[in-house]
C-alpha cells in the first residue's frame, strides 16, 4: 500500500517511524509527505525516506492508495472531498472535522460514487464498541465523556488550579477546543451523536496524563470506562494511544476477519 501522510507533527511523526524504520505495516510504505511548514517536510523526507509533496494538488495527482491525516480539524475540512473524489481512501486523526451531519453525508456520498472509505481511529479512547453494539437496538439512553488533562494541554487553562473549562455538548466542544477534544466527536459517531453527547473537559495541574471517563447507560445496562493515557513526548495534548489507533486502523482496515 502506497500511502500519502498530511502532518509531520507528533502523530505524522510516529508514523513514519513505525512504517517507514520500523517497517510495522507489512508491504506498506509512506511514499510522501504534505505538510504546512515546507522546512520540516524536507527534514521529515530525508530522515524517514520519502518525498515531499509541495501542495495537496500533487498529494492528490500522486499514485496513493490512501491518504493519512495527521494535521488539524480545518485541513480535513478543506480536503477530505477532493481526496476521496481523487480515488483515494483516507484515514483521519482530526475526526473532530465530522462534527457536521451534513459534512458526513456529503462525504459519504462522495465515497459511495467512487468506492471509497474513511477509517476513523478509535484515538485517545476505547468502548467504542459497546456504544455501536448498544445503539443498535436504538436503546442507547445517554453518553458522557470527562477528559481531565494537565494545563499545559490544554488553551487558557490556570497553571496553579483545578478549573473545569467546558461543560456542554460534544458539538460546542470541538468547536472552542478543536485540538483537544476529538475524542468527544469518535464518541459522538458510535454513539448519540454531537448533540446528545454530553462533554467536561477539566484542568488539572496534579496529573502528567491524559484521562477520558466515558459512562454510557442504555437497554444493555451500564458502561464506565477510564483511559488514563501518557502522553506523546513531544506534545503534551496528545496521547500516546491516540497515534497507536492510527497505526492499528492502518493494521486492520483489510483484514478477513474482523474483531469488535
Ligand atoms: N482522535 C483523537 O483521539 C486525537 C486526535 N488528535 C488530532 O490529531 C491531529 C494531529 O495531532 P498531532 O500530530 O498531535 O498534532 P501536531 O500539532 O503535533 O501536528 C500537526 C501537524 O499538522 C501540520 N499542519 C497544520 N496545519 C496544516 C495545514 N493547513 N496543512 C498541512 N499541514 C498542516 C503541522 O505543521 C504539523 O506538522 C490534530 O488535529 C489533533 O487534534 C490528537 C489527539 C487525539
Ligand atoms: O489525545 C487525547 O487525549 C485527546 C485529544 O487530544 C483529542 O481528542 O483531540
Amino acid at each position: 500500500m502506497k500511502i500519502g501522510l498530511i502532518g509531520g507533527g507528533n502523530i505524522g511523526k510516529f508514523l513514519l517511524q513505525s512504517i517507514n524504520t520500523h517497517k510495522l505495516l507489512e508491504d506498506s510504505k509512506i511514499i510522501g509527505i504534505y505538510t504546512r511548514n515546507p522546512k520540516s517536510a524536507q527534514q521529515l523526507a530525508a530522515e524517514y525516506d520519502t518525498a515531499v509533496f509541495e501542495n495537496i494538488e500533487s498529494l492528490l495527482q500522486s499514485d496513493v492508495d490512501l491518504v493519512v491525516e495527521a494535521a488539524t480539524v480545518e485541513v480535513v475540512k478543506q480536503n477530505a472531498s477532493s481526496i476521496l473524489s481523487s480515488g483515494k481512501d483516507l484515514v483521519l486523526s482530526s475526526v473532530g472535522a465530522l462534527s457536521d451531519l451534513n459534512f458526513i453525508q456529503s462525504l459519504e456520498k462522495i465515497c459511495k460514487v467512487n468506492g471509497k472509505k474513511i477509517h476513523l481511529p478509535s484515538g485517545a479512547i476505547g468502548g467504542l464498541d459497546v456504544l455501536k453494539a448498544a445503539k443498535s437496538n436504538g436503546e442507547l439512553e445517554s453518553v458522557s465523556i470527562i477528559t481531565r488533562k494537565p494545563p499545559q494541554a490544554l488553551p487558557g487553562a490556570p497553571l496553579d488550579k483545578e478549573q473545569v473549562l467546558f461543560e456542554g455538548s460534544a458539538r460546542e466542544a470541538i468547536e472552542l477546543f478543536p485540538k483537544n477534544i476529538n475524542v468527544s466527536i469518535i464518541l459522538s459517531l458510535a454513539g448519540l451523536g454531537p448533540e446528545k453527547t454530553r462533554v467536561k473537559i477539566i484542568s488539572d495541574p496534579s496529573i502528567k496524563k491524559n484521562s477520558h471517563c466515558i459512562e454510557a447507560k442504555g437497554s444493555f445496562g451500564d458502561l464506565s470506562i477510564k483511559v488514563e493515557n501518557d502522553p506523546m513526548p513531544n506534545n503534551p495534548k496528545t496521547s500516546y494511544l491516540a497515534a497507536l489507533s492510527v497505526l492499528s486502523s492502518l493494521k486492520n482496515k483489510d483484514a478477513v476477519i474482523q474483531v469488535g
